[in-house]
Order: C-alpha cells, then sequence, then structure tokens
C-alpha cells in the first residue's frame, strides 16, 4: 500500500492554495462548523463535507471508498462521539468504541490514500486526573485518569498514538490538538447529555422566560474548568496546520480558569436570569481541575482572542437566535 510518505517534516504550506481538498469531518458539530466558518472566510474553495448520514465514519469499507474516490490532500478530524460528564459516565460502550471506530478508519485511509497531512483532535481529558497544574503535554500517561471519562480518554490517547505511530513507521504528516473545554455556535445544548456550558445557558433561559425562582446546577460548584471560545479553536487548528508538524500533541487552551460556580454566576448575569441557584450535590464533579499548559503553543505564536465573557454574550445571541423555541 502506497500512502503518502516522506512529508512528515515540512509538507507544502496549507494556506497557499485556496482550491486544495480538504476533508473536515464531523462539519455540522461545534468545533466542524467553526472550522469551515474559519476556512470560508479565508477563502478556501474545495471544502470535502460529509453529514453523519451521508457518511458513517464507523463503518470501515465506506471509509476506505470515501477516501479512494475522493483523495483529499488535507484531512481535519473533528468527528466523534462527544459529550458532558453525565454522557461519558452513562454511555462508556459507546464513548470507547465509536471513537475508536471513527479515528482508526479515518487516520488509516487518510494515509492509504495519499492525504499530504492530517490534523488529530483529541481533549484535555487525556491527562491523569491529578496532574500537575497547568498541565503540560509530558503529563500524558503518567497517573490513573479520572473515571467519568476514561473510556471516551483512552479512545483519543490512542488516536494520539496511532497519529505518532503513523509517523514514525510511515513519515506520514499527522498531528494532534488537545483543546481544552469549548463552547460556542452550533454546541450541543441537550439537558443531560452536554457540556456545563450550554446546559446551564439553556436551563438560565428556560428558567427566565418560565418566570421560575431557582436553577439547579450540578456537583458542587468547586471544580476549575478551563473555557476557549470554538472561533478561537478554530483559529488555532488553523495555524497548527500551517505551521506544525511534529511528534508530540500540542495543548490548546485558553489559560483562563474559573470554577464552576464563578460560570454559573456569567452565565446566569448574561442570560438575565434574576432567581437563585441549588446545587445538586448528588452529581458527579468530576476532575477537580484541568487547566492546560499551552506555552508551546504560545511559542510557537499563537494566542487565543475572545474573552470568556465575550464569548458567552455571541453564544447566548446565536442561541436565542438559532436555538430556543
Ligand atoms: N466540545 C468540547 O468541549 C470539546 C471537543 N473536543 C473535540 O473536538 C471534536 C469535535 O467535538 P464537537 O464539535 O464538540 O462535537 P459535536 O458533537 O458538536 O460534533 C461531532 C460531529 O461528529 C459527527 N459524527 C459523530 N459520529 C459520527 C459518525 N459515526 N460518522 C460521521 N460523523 C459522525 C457528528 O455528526 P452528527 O451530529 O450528525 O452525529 C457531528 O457533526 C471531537 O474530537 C472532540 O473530542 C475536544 C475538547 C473539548
Ligand atoms: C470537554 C470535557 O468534558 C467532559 O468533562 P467535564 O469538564 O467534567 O464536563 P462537563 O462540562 O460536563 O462538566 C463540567 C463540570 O460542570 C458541572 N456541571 C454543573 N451543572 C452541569 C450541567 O448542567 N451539565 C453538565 N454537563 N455539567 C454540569 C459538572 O458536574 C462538572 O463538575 C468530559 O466528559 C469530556 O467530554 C471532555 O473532554
Amino acid at each position: 500500500m502506497g500512502g503518502a510518505a516522506d512529508n512528515a517534516s515540512s509538507g507544502s504550506s496549507f494556506l497557499f492554495d485556496k482550491s486544495a481538498k480538504i476533508f473536515v469531518a464531523g462539519h455540522r458539530g461545534l468545533v466542524g462548523s467553526a472550522i469551515v466558518r474559519k476556512l470560508q472566510q479565508l477563502g478556501f474553495t474545495n471544502l470535502l463535507l460529509r453529514s453523519h448520514a451521508e457518511l458513517d465514519l464507523t463503518r470501515q469499507s465506506d471509509v476506505e471508498s470515501f477516501f479512494a474516490n475522493e483523495k483529499p490532500r488535507f484531512v481535519i478530524l473533528a468527528a466523534a462521539k462527544v459529550g458532558g460528564i453525565h454522557a461519558n459516565n452513562t454511555y462508556p460502550a459507546d464513548f470507547i468504541a465509536i471513537n475508536l471506530q471513527i479515528q482508526t478508519n479515518v487516520i488509516d485511509s487518510a494515509y492509504r490514500y495519499g492525504v499530504e497531512k492530517l490534523l488529530f483532535l483529541g481533549s484535555s481529558c487525556i491527562y491523569p486526573k491529578f496532574a500537575p497544574q497547568p498541565i503540560p503535554e509530558d503529563a500524558l500517561l503518567t497517573g490513573p485518569l479520572e473515571p467519568t471519562n476514561e473510556w471516551y480518554a483512552v479512545a483519543k490517547i490512542a488516536g494520539i498514538k496511532m497519529c505518532q505511530a503513523y509517523r514514525i513507521q510511515y513519515n506520514w504528516n499527522a498531528i494532534s490538538g488537545m483543546p481544552t473545554n469549548l463552547y460556542g455556535p452550533n454546541d450541543n445544548f441537550h439537558p443531560e447529555n452536554s457540556h456545563v456550558l450550554p446546559a446551564l445557558m439553556r436551563r438560565f433561559h428556560e428558567a427566565k422566560v418560565n418566570g421560575a425562582k431557582e436553577v439547579v446546577v450540578w456537583g458542587s460548584g468547586s471544580p476549575l474548568r478551563e473555557f476557549l471560545h470554538v472561533d478561537d479553536l478554530a483559529d488555532a487548528v488553523v495555524f497548527l496546520m500551517e505551521e506544525y508538524s511534529d511528534l508530540g500533541h500540542l495543548n490548546v487552551g485558553s489559560g483562563k480558569e474559573v470554577s464552576i460556580k464563578e460560570l454559573a454566576e456569567l452565565v446566569k448575569e448574561v442570560v438575565g436570569f434574576e432567581g437563585d441557584l441549588v446545587w445538586d450535590k448528588s452529581k458527579p464533579d468530576g476532575t477537580p481541575r484541568k487547566l492546560m499548559d499551552s506555552s508551546k503553543l504560545a511559542e510557537l505564536g499563537w494566542n487565543p482572542k475572545i474573552s470568556l465573557k465575550d464569548g458567552l454574550v455571541d453564544t447566548y445571541k446565536w442561541y436565542v437566535q438559532n436555538v430556543q423555541q
């Protein structure tokens, strides 16, 4: 099998040829849709997009036929089984199996059918539950994982390792970025299965509209989380496609953390809900803290631009216009 050999360290410019065929896997999701917006703003004209209904990436032979027929030049892998703490904890088989299937099929076919460069997206949950803070890239595989999302984390770690293995054995240009907790337009606002930020935005909005006196927030409020607007992530993805071609995965964070209590107060203010918060301590807190050390990416020249307050205002505006009934 041929594959795209001998381009691992350099490759050509990603930004130079705006007619290059780029497969953005998962283009209808939070991350994939932001990457599509960014690429379109930059003038790319040949984006290769398939919905889940059109191409199920868990089906190996369908994925192989797709790559054989379409032969994209670049791949950005933003398709995955994704969810918040409750979904991860409730559907462990889905989170490990679907993610292993999608990423294995896409990475292997991309290599076999001559893709020049692929970017794989992991998550900050790959790191040990009690990793040093801020978490450097080399904390990977140094301790036990957070139990609520270990199945998803194991799949994501396998994705990083698969990119590294194909680079080592085939000299193929696959890189990995590890985003922190993301939010923005096209997020999943499901009441139970979503991440905390969209879940609270919806709950506060519905409470405001219905005149409710209280809103329930899960856990103790003490866990710390780092949030990045998805438009900043999309900007970082383009930066990595242009500037980074190396073995190690890179953290992509905002460098700023807030407690869940602070986040809840901020979302409440942005939405304009005037009632009280009630903490449901029967729900899990998850990992106590996961601030990533994104200094390697900063040293390469990339930094985020959108503050959490501005990002929340932008996201709430989008929610009101696009999601709420
Ligand atoms: N959201 C976050 O906070 C974070 C996300 N990430 C990573 O970013 C990436 C994207 O996440 P995000 O955008 O939030 O997730 P979303 O759930 O918003 O989007 C995932 C996308 O993948 C598609 N997809 C899922 N299963 C399949 C399948 N079997 N075949 C084809 N397409 C499929 C979905 O299509 P459909 O909806 O039709 O099923 C959807 O378009 C993931 O790798 C995730 O791990 C990393 C850190 C944080
Ligand atoms: C991105 C990352 O996301 C997941 O990890 P997580 O950071 O723990 O995700 P979360 O956003 O769901 O919760 C953050 C905190 O917030 C609290 N919390 C309060 N109230 C609600 C609430 O209403 N919904 C949710 N979901 N959480 C709530 C919740 O109890 C927890 O303390 C991984 O599974 C994995 O998918 C991953 O990589």
